[in-house]
């Protein structure tokens, strides 16, 4: 048979993929003996995991063989109600996903046509880059500082550029840190309402916040200036992994009713539901479990935050910038012009340890001389260790550039 050219039959959307430089470079750091500041891992050890032992028991004694059954595209409904009574909002107002990143890839298949403008941070989460990216959008960044998105450059923007949606990170953004002023919260949903602007507020992190006063998020500032739920602009997105586990991939969208019915269509079509296993063991786990974990998680990476900036302050050369994060799980540096963080990456990891280039989370290039720290996958020590290492290779690489 004559040779069947394979790279040939890939789709436009196939084409324009490229893969996550934080899923590559978790490769690397499975070496044991390399520290690691890159993926936004959660602290393993502090796994709440005797009591997801006794839940995932107690889940197969209440509900025996259907917890292994197939179970509704929508999701386990004592889940969604807990989820609806949290955000005061109907369950019908709430879709589990598996993690939300399928939030994101479903997200950008009910809302992106090819050419649509999609507003993002610069720098934003590389894996909504990743997610939007197959739906062939037109990204156009929105500037930001170290208060995050600009809403005065915004509203320039909005003035010349028609756009489908916005997605932004208010809270201990992925991946500088930085969080969103309350004034700027109201300005960015008022004109993103305003335009007709869809806002995808993507908030993994929101709990673990541990230093400064919280803000409203976008999407309660949304449901005050729309009256409910079906009429809000703002879709909520947030996730399990970083209060619980990521393992168990289990995740949830607040949406318009329309836009709900849209994402269950389209989840039907990706993976009929999300395990149902998973879902009932979380749904045991929120009201006994979730809080003192969040109070937990929020203690430890407040430590290890304050001591990766303390020993950055002692141990880096001069002319390094970092942001300082209230909450989450990243730090962003901004090392000196000439400095290239994807060529410097091999040297880091010669010295045992790793962290993620910078310019894979401009949606349009640049950033080659940023970086993203994760200090959440580290303990103390070896925050310690890995910082003087990545402080030599930065020191020989500015004494060799
Ligand atoms: C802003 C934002 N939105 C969605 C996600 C995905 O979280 P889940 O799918 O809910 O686990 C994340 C998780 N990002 C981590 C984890 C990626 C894990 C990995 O690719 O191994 C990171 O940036 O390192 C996020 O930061």
């Amino acid at each position: 048979p004559a040779a069947f050219d394979l790279t040939g039959t890939l789709s436009r959307r196939a084409q324009s993929m490229t893969a996550s430089a934080i899923r590559e470079i978790l490769k690397v750091t499975q070496q044991p003996d390399v520290i690691s500041f890159a993926g936004g891992l959660p602290a393993p050890e502090l796994f709440p995991l005797d009591e997801v032992r006794a839940a995932s028991q107690r889940v197969l004694d209440v509900y025996g063989p259907a917890a292994l059954q197939y179970s509704t595209t929508e999701g386990h409904p004592p889940l969604r109600e807990w989820i609806g009574a949290q955000a005061g909002i109907p369950a019908r107002n709430v879709q589990i996903v598996t993690g939300s990143q399928q939030g994101l890839d479903l997200l950008g298949k009910v809302l992106i046509d090819e050419g649509d403008v999609v507003l993002v941070e610069a720098p934003t989460y590389l894996g909504a880059l990743q997610s939007f990216q197959p739906y062939l959008p037109r990204y156009v960044q929105v500037p930001t500082d170290d208060g995050g998105i600009d809403v005065d450059a915004l509203e320039e923007v909005l003035k010349t550029t028609r756009a489908k949606l916005l997605y932004a990170v208010p809270n201990f953004q992925n991946p500088t840190g930085r969080t969103l002023s309350a004034e700027r919260r109201r300005r960015l949903v008022e004109l993103t309402a305003q335009h007709g602007v869809l806002l995808i507020e993507d908030d993994p992190y929101g709990q673990l916040r541990f230093t400064g006063a919280a803000a409203p998020s976008l999407y309660s500032l949304g449901l005050e200036l729309h009256g409910d739920a079906d009429r809000n602009h703002v879709i909520y997105s947030s996730s399990f992994s970083k209060t619980l586990v990521p393992g168990l991939r289990d995740a949830w969208v607040q949406a318009a009713a329309p836009i709900i019915a849209k994402l269950i269509q389209a989840k039907q079509g990706a993976d009929l539901h999300t395990p149902t296993f998973n879902q009932m063991i979380i749904a045991e786990l929120v009201d006994s479990v979730l809080p003192r974990q969040i109070e937990r998680v929020r203690q430890a990476y407040g430590e290890r935050a304050r001591l990766m900036l303390d020993r950055i302050h002692a141990d880096f050369p001069a002319g390094v910038q970092s942001t300082t994060p209230e909450g989450g799980m990243f730090l962003w540096l901004t090392l000196p012009e000439g400095v290239d963080t994807q060529a410097l990456l091999p040297r880091a990891v010669e010295r045992k340890v790793a962290y993620v280039p910078g310019s894979p989370f401009f949606a349009l290039g640049g950033g080659e001389n940023t970086m993203r720290l994760s200090y959440s996958n580290a303990t103390p020590e070896q925050i310690t260790r890995g910082v003087r290492a990545l402080g030599d290779t930065l020191r020989d690489a500015l004494a060799g550039a």
